[in-house]
């Protein structure tokens, strides 16, 4: 890459320093890594990858460079480089001591992607990327060849080695290279995974069609090359007929296009949008969406948009075709064996959290919608084919929907009144499972104040006694005779192990509600060792949650907040509440304690409640029932091994 000079008169006095704000300073990253990248384990330790490729990549979307190199080197370091304009090297207006670099990699929220002068659309916002994989790296060497200068500066967990130095010229070369080691303190025995890094490295490829990006690994896992080049001319189109890997499709081609917001909504709207679907019968659906190509696993406003226009767009298909069952397609439906790519690019997006799994951006969601609805309508209307074929799949797909729900109404129904269902539960009135909830409490005093808390239409409650059998170190002919794990089934209307199927089930979120405390949580991990081992279907769907009581009221004369933990509490005590007088600061000492209104408005209530999904590690799900067996399992030996190979983590939960 040293030999392309991009755009080589470019102004790079635009650029500087100056662009770059300061917000607050470095700290707590290494402390509490989870707050920045979702946890320590392997999936967190590739998101320092992608925090640093998506700087690379926000110079490319940007228009500044259409190189990039992301290597993977021999001791598990990672060399990311593109041939943008060079991270800043003068000195920083605010710390005029330091190099814009230095302030960039040492202190959190300094970027230059706050007032979008710098950047028009850009994944990174927070001016936190850089500097947590910095604090979380042994090893950072940060290059940057600007003005043909090369300037270098090397860091180790977050601390500057030294100055920044200038170490030769660069007459050929620009842009920033990043080498980084992530530290075992933090992150353990996990190692970068070429698999993972080049299924990421070509993704953005296919994101941005205007950019190459090399990958060289020289970890070789004997199944992903170890060398390639990535640049897909056709973009989203590509990368759809590639997922979708030679399944037949209703459509030859699919559904693909990209709208510049500028051209649709008037010069002053930055960004764009660009998609692509298609129908298959063959397998279930899909949908990956990007927001300035930061992955958004949990959707959020842009796929929001998309599915509405192409709701619409067919609803509307519908109508004009004379098939007027085309108007009880719903959104499922549609998502029903639709297999989508969506990625936006949007000034100034909200995500929610550091990670950036859901974009949060309200206006994203009618910019997508409106680009999207016109040219589907055209598609639709110039495909007649395809649209028909897709139009019939879909509303056969909405019958099979009506005639489910229906028979699951009167099944529920008849089970309802033939099934002998526990005594101590207290049943939800709804005749059918959506939407409906089944606490599992603490005791019986939990269960009081919960039963007034509780809606009587959706939410039923099931109050256990004491603690139930550990599952893992029982017999299974025990198992069966438990008479709290009886009382379960029955409420849930289902078989253990073999026998269970999560069709059955007669609600739809299984909520666990326990004290919080170290009891709370004994109970709370007995659970969910039950329904791991027992009812393991029940949790890959996503029916398992945890409710999170608050641990903390604090009251000043009418104001009231409750705070989840001691840290919480300090804020809160720190910031007032903005009443008048004496802050009273109460703990609960168990949900029995707390009034019926309290518990409502913190732990049931869907609107104003923190529920907690149990899910396992998708990627390690081996290590999960490893660990399981290593906590809850028969042999003490492998639990004291475990605490004492984890005794700093352990202790630092307890905090
Ligand atoms: N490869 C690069 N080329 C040019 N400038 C860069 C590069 N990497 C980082 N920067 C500059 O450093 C700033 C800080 O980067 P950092 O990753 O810390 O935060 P961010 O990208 O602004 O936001 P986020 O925390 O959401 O990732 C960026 O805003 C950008 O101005």
């Amino acid at each position: 890459m040293a030999d392309d000079l991009l755009r080589e008169n470019e102004p790079e006095t635009a650029y500087d320093a100056s662009s770059i704000e300061v917000l607050e300073g470095l700290e707590p990253v290494r402390k509490r890594p989870g707050m920045y990248i979702g946890g320590t384990d392997e999936r967190a330790l590739h998101h320092l990858v992608a925090e640093v490729l998506d700087n690379s990549m926000d110079e490319a979307v940007a228009g500044h460079a259409n190189r990039l190199e992301v290597e993977l080197n021999e001791d598990y370091s990672v060399t990311i480089r593109d041939n943008g304009r060079g991270i800043p090297v003068d000195p920083h207006p605010k710390f005029p001591d330091k190099s814009a670099l230095e302030v960039i990699l040492c202190t959190l929220h300094a970027g230059g992607k706050f007032s979008g002068k710098a950047y028009q659309t850009s994944g990174g916002l927070h001016g936190v990327g850089a500097s947590v994989v910095n604090a979380l790296s042994d090893y950072m060497r940060v290059e940057v060849a600007r003005n043909k200068e090369l300037y270098m500066q090397q860091f180790s967990r977050g601390i500057p080695d030294g100055p920044i130095e200038k170490i030769g010229a660069a007459p050929n070369r620009r842009g920033t290279m990043v080498t980084f080691h992530a530290d075992e303190q933090i992150f353990g025995h996990h190692r970068f995974k070429p698999k993972r890094m080049i299924t990421m490295v070509r993704s953005k490829a296919y994101l941005f069609s205007g950019v190459e990006i090399r990958w060289k690994s020289a970890i070789d896992d004997g199944e992903t090359p170890t060398e390639a080049v990535f640049h897909f001319p056709g973009g989203l189109a590509d990368y759809l007929n590639e997922r979708m890997n030679g399944s037949t499709a209703y459509a030859d081609t699919p559904f693909a296009g990209k709208v510049q917001f500028a051209e649709k909504f008037g010069a002053d709207t930055a960004g764009s949008v660009e998609w692509a679907i298609n129908w298959t019968p063959s397998r279930d659906g899909f949908i990956q969406s990007y927001c300035n190509t930061v992955p958004t696993p949990e959707g959020g406003t842009h796929e929001a948009g998309f599915w509405a226009a192409i709701l619409k767009g067919i609803r509307a298909y519908g109508e004009l075709v004379n098939n007027r069952k085309a108007s009880q397609i719903t959104r499922d439906d549609i998502m029903n064996g639709g297999c989508a790519l969506v990625s936006c690019f949007i000034r100034e997006p909200e995500f929610v959290g550091q990670t950036k799994d859901r974009l949060a951006t309200t206006e994203a969601q009618r910019l997508v919608e409106n680009s999207v609805r016109d040219h589907f309508d055209n598609w639709l209307a110039g495909n007649t084919k395809a649209a028909g074929a897709i139009l019939d799949y879909l509303v056969l797909k909405s019958e099979e929907r009506l005639r489910r729900r229906q028979e699951k109404e009167t099944a529920r129904k008849s089970a309802t009144k033939k099934l002998r269902l526990p005594g101590k539960l207290t049943d939800c009135s709804a005749t059918n499972r959506e939407g409906t909830e089944l606490f599992i409490v603490e005791g019986d005093s939990a269960g009081g104040s919960a039963k007034m808390a509780r809606d009587r239409k959706t939410q039923a409650l099931l109050p256990l006694r004491g603690k139930i059998l550990n599952v893992l170190g029982a017999a299974s002919s025990k198992i069966g005779t438990n008479a709290e794990i009886n009382d379960l089934c029955q409420a849930l209307g289902v078989g253990i192990g073999t026998k269970f199927n999560v069709d059955d089930l007669r609600y739809d979120k299984i909520i666990i509600m326990t004290d919080a405390d170290v009891d709370g949580a004994h109970i709370a991990a007995l659970l969910m060792t039950f329904f791991f081992t027992q009812m393991r279907p029940m949790i890959d769907k996503g029916h398992l949650y945890l409710a999170c009581p608050p641990l903390f009221r604090l009251t000043q004369g009418a104001k009231r907040v409750y705070c989840t933990d001691e840290l919480e509490k300090e804020a809160a005590l720190a910031k007032g509440l903005g009443g008048k007088g004496r802050i009273d600061v109460s703990r609960f000492k168990g949900l029995g304690e707390m009034d019926a209104k309290d518990l409502k408005d913190t732990t049931m209530n869907p609107e104003t409640r923190k529920l907690i999904r149990v899910s396992i590690d998708e990627d390690e799900p081996g290590e999960t029932s490893d660990l399981v067996e290593r906590l809850m399992g028969k042999k003490p030996e492998m639990r004291f091994q475990y605490i004492q190979e984890n005794a700093q983590f352990v202790e630092e939960l307890d905090v």
